[in-house]
């Protein structure tokens, strides 16, 4: 494959890199690889192997992965390194998140050499891009509008990405594959009742394509907040809305046992 095939223009991340001899191998640009507690969504307790790529095509403002987004940091790592270090850990469930994992070609392969050692495997991603694979939850998080980064919401100060963020947030027929294709959960970041509306609008469209049901109960609103400080501002206010909408309530247990810290 030649080289320049694989650089990935919407992440900026190049996946290609030769070996000695000068061949180029299968790498995925990882930004963090560790043993938790998944913290968010219906496994959520459960012991995981998380696997982070770095790089993605959105850029919420509130992003908890900075270092994989608005400025992504990694290394670059074959996919047998990776399930080596997997192995390490001993769990049995692993979940690929990022960064947009999807946005990678090497996360099929890795995900099915996953598959072939026995592992369950969850993908979190924004929902935007369909790929098959051996995937046991596929666990979408679309992202709203209140997700968007106006140039008082940016972090990096510019609003450079409000336009292109705002354009690609929403792709129902990714969506709609997804849900078509896996177990799934629709997992919605929500601030307060401003959300609602186009939630309710976007499973309505999302009904009207997909060809298998979205129940109720397939989606969990999660409280926005990075740190421990900021769930505590969102969570009732958003606990108060699964009651009264009908729908799930996630927690972030990993933001509350750990708040900020890397690799939790
Ligand atoms: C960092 S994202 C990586 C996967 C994929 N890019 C996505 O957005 O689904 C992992 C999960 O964290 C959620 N998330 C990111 N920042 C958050 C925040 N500040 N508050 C609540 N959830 C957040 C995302 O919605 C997603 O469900
Ligand atoms: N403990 C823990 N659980 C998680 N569930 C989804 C996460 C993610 O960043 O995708 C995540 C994470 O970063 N940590
Ligand atoms: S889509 Fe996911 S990784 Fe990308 S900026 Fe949003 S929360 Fe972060
Ligand atoms: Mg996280």
């Amino acid at each position: 494959m030649p080289v320049s095939d694989s650089i990935d223009f919407e992440s900026g991340v190049d996946t290609a890199v030769e070996d000695e001899a000068g061949n180029a191998t299968e790498r995925l640009p990882i930004n963090e690889l560790f043993h938790s507690l998944q913290g968010e969504g219906s496994l959520v307790g459960v012991p995981s192997t998380f696997i982070r790529t770095s790089g993605c095509n959105l850029r919420c403002w509130f992003c908890d992965s900075y270092h994989t987004s608005w400025e992504p940091t990694h290394t670059q790592l074959r996919i047998p390194e990776i399930v080596a270090e997997v192995e390490s850990h001993g769990t049995d469930h692993v979940v690929l998140t990022g960064g947009e994992p999807l946005l990678y070609d090497e996360s099929v392969a890795l995900l099915e050499a996953l598959d072939e050692r026995g592992y369950h495997t969850t993908v979190e991603t924004n929902g935007t891009i369909y790929r098959e694979a051996p995937i046991d939850l596929a666990s979408v998080s679309p992202k709203l509008e209140s997700s968007t980064p106006t140039p008082e919401r940016d972090p990096s100060g510019e609003g450079a990405w409000e336009e292109r963020h705002e354009t690609d947030r929403i792709d129902v027929e990714s969506l709609a594959r997804l849900v078509e294709a896996y177990e799934f959960q629709l997992k919605f970041v929500v601030t307060d009742a401003d959300d609602m509306p186009e939630i309710l609008a976007l499973l309505e469209t999302l009904r009207d394509a997909a060809e298998s049901p979205i129940r109720d109960d397939d989606v969990l609103l999660m409280p926005e907040g990075a740190t421990r400080e900021r769930l505590a501002e969102t969570r009732t206010r958003v606990a108060d809305l699964a009651m009264e909408y009908g729908f799930r309530y996630t927690p972030r247990l990993h933001v509350d046992l750990w708040n900020d810290a890397p690799e939790t």
